[in-house]
């Protein structure tokens, strides 16, 4: 029986694997009990394009990496098998609706009889090749993450919730591991099938009756590998429409499948039932040898190692004849040619002919857009409860940004110890020197924050598309999490210990005036470190991209260079640097207010020492620094509206990462 032969499945009925009949003894005689989904395709043709830059051009060309791929996929083990570059994941991708829609120039997809878009990602799993877990939680913390934003709060309590996630780890036999981390790169945590398992069970919880996985085996031992496939199996065998690609399995593995399809350079090759694979091969003049893996046998066939050993009439006659008509296949391999003369393709074809486009897949190029089970406050609390996890499991970060703040506290205390009231010394050396060394801290001291989006740019994507959070729940849990244990906590320790070494003003006002400046000061060089890191995926990209402004900002901020005696057109720098800003608040700060002594020594019939009293506005005015009231705020509002740029920005940043594939 032929993979054609689709049967109408009334809901609740018993479906047989229609098509999927072996000798009894195979696992594959087992029945489904629950009907599943039906996933079919026709005619998908998907373009890439392909960028070849030199010194001095750059050229665009078009690549077809599908080519009419059409196909049906039931309930049961379907796989997808070719040597590599041979279209795979792109067709996985494709099908699951994760690939850029505009690429695909041809072709539907039908699910259960109707035309589906690329919104399909939204009801089915996909399980991408490499795992993408939090390395910090363990197994069960993972699986309450995806529970607790996935499944609608309206309908499951947390104690239901609960329940799904022992029934995952239950069902995937995680019981062992599921109080171990995930691991990290400083940490060993679990196994890389435990890990496999774990990323099946995130999209398990939702109980999706599709799910896509790419190399589910890959970097996996033997037995891991056929432990995850029986898994799968067993799922399958619950009504679930398990759709992976494969590479080279060992015979156990190929036993499970029901239905194969095998691709090379983008096109089929075979597609039908598994176990009339090697019959078919046989049919057209390709022998496997007794006890080699039909498998490799396959790649063997596609790859040329194998000959044809007598080419069938009938095959040979197809060629001939599809040689004169097709278009579609490629010009030096048969194998499409004969599949295209394929019973199996025929039978293809018909039952293909029977489904109605309602909507077509190529009208659909809006950009993916998740739908949320639950609240951005509650979001919110959980993105940030397990950040708050990350931090305290993962705290390296932050114990170096305090160390790094005491450490300088106590270097600039040093440096300018109880600096004096006398001129000239109070101003230029002392003071004015020490605030410039306290804002270039505050500036550079924290550059570790473009990591931030950075690290987690895979997670993130992965995440978001899947509909776990919001971008915006995400972006202010994260920029918190940041914010607050390792800028705002370092700050207080470095504001107290410098300030009073240095012995500025005594006066608790000044002081508190002092920690907001250096806090805004922060923040803003901190909220531009966010921009850039939200902006770009590489650490090498993003050092550039962070230390070019900030040089310029302190050059042009005032300190360094006389802004009187600057180039004009450069002049405007200042109006967006945060030193600028930053110097003048905490100069105002200090000097309003205080009075400093000039000592003078007079020399004639008696030598006298004359002490003239300076007020610190002197030196502000004759900066041109306005210190009125709305002078020392102006520098704080304009910190806070740089910050609140930087951070608007840094959110569209995140909300424009392309989540295609
Ligand atoms: N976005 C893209 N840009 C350029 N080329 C692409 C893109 N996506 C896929 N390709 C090309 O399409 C071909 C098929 O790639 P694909 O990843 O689907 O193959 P595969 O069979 O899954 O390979 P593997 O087994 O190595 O993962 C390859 O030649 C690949 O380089």
């Amino acid at each position: 029986m032929s993979c054609a032969n689709d049967q109408k499945v009334a809901p609740g009925s018993t479906v047989d694997l229609q098509g999927y009949t072996l000798p009894a003894g195979n696992s594959r005689c087992q029945k489904l009990t629950v009907p599943g989904p039906t996933l079919a395709f026709q005619n998908i043709s998907y373009f890439v394009h392909i960028t070849t830059r030199s010194f001095f051009s750059k050229e665009a060309e078009e690549k077809e990496i599908l080519r009419n791929v059409s196909g049906i996929m039931k309930p049961g083990m379907n796989a997808i098998l070719g040597p590599t570059g041979s279209g795979k994941t792109s067709l996985l991708d494709v099908l699951a609706g994760w690939k850029d829609p505009k690429g695909l120039r041809n072709g539907q997809i039908f699910m259960d009889g109707k035309a589906v878009n690329s919104k399909l990602h939204l009801c089915s799993a996909y399980i991408v090749q490499e795992d993408i877990l939090m390395g910090t939680l363990t197994v069960r913390e993972n699986l309450q993450f995806s529970a607790s934003l996935r499944l609608p709060q309206s309908r499951n309590n947390e104690a239901e919730k609960q329940l799904k996630v022992n029934a995952v780890i239950q069902e995937l036999g995680l019981q062992e591991c599921a109080d171990t981390k995930i691991g990290t790169e400083f940490l060993r945590g679990v196994s890389g099938g435990e890990k496999k398992r774990c990323s099946i069970g995130m999209e398990l919880i939702t109980a999706p009756s599709l799910i896509f996985l790419d190399e589910p085996t890959t970097g996996l031992d033997a037995n891991t590998a056929n432990a995850i496939m029986q898994l799968l199996h067993q799922l399958s065998r619950k009504g679930k429409t398990v759709i992976f690609s494969i590479h080279q399995p060992r015979y156990s593995i190929f036993r499970l499948f029901d239905h194969l399809m095998l691709m090379n350079k983008g096109e089929i090759i075979y597609a039908g039932p598994a176990e009339e694979s090697t019959g078919y091969f046989n049919s057209i003049g390709y022998q496997c040898e007794a006890f080699n893996n039909p498998l490799d046998f396959f790649l063997d066939v596609i790859s040329g190692e194998i000959m044809q050993s007598r080419p069938s009439p009938e095959s040979a006659a197809s060629v001939e004849e599809t040689d004169s008509h097709s278009h579609s296949c490629s010009d030096k391999n048969p194998l499409p040619m004969y599949y295209h003369k394929s019973r199996y393709y025929e039978q293809l074809q018909q039952e293909l002919e029977n489904l109605q486009p309602f909507e077509s897949h190529l009208r659909d190029t809006g950009a993916t857009k998740a739908t949320y089970a639950t609240s951005f406050f509650h979001q919110l609390y959980t993105v940030s409860n397990r950040n708050v996890k990350n931090i305290l499991r993962n705290p390296q970060t932050s114990i170096g940004q305090l160390l790094l703040g005491t450490f300088f506290s106590v270097l600039v205390g040093l440096i300018f110890y109880q600096v004096p009231a006398t001129l000239p010394e109070a101003f230029q050396n002392s003071r004015l020197g020490a605030f410039f060394f306290l804002v270039i801290n505050q500036v550079f001291g924290n550059l570790s924050a473009v990591e931030l989006f950075i690290n987690e740019r895979r997670l993130f994507i992965h995440e978001s598309s899947r509909g776990y959070y919001r971008t915006s729940a995400y972006f202010l849990a994260k920029v918190f999490a940041d914010l607050i244990p390792n800028r705002i906590i370092p700050l207080l320790m470095f504001s107290a210990i410098s300030y009073f070494m240095m012995g500025l003003k005594q006066d608790a006002g000044a002081f508190f005036l002092y920690v907001l400046s250096l806090s805004l000061t922060n923040v803003a060089a901190v909220s531009m470190a966010f921009l850039v890191s939200a902006s770009v995926s590489t650490f090498a990209i993003a050092n550039v991209l962070i230390a070019l402004p900030f040089v310029f900002m302190m050059v042009f901020g005032g300190f360094l260079v006389n802004l009187n005696s600057m180039l004009n057109w450069l002049s405007w720098i200042k109006w967006i640097s945060i030193f600028h800003y930053g110097m003048n608040a905490l100069t105002i700060n200090e000097l309003k207010g205080a009075v400093f002594h000039l000592n003078f020594s007079t020399t004639g019939t008696h030598t006298s020492i004359l002490f003239i009293r300076v007020p610190g506005e002197v030196y502000l005015q004759q900066q041109g620094i306005d210190y009125s009231a709305w002078g020392f705020w102006e520098n704080e509002v304009a910190l806070l509206c740089l910050s609140l740029v930087f951070l608007f920005f840094a959110y569209i940043q995140l909300l424009r990462v392309n989540r295609w594939k």
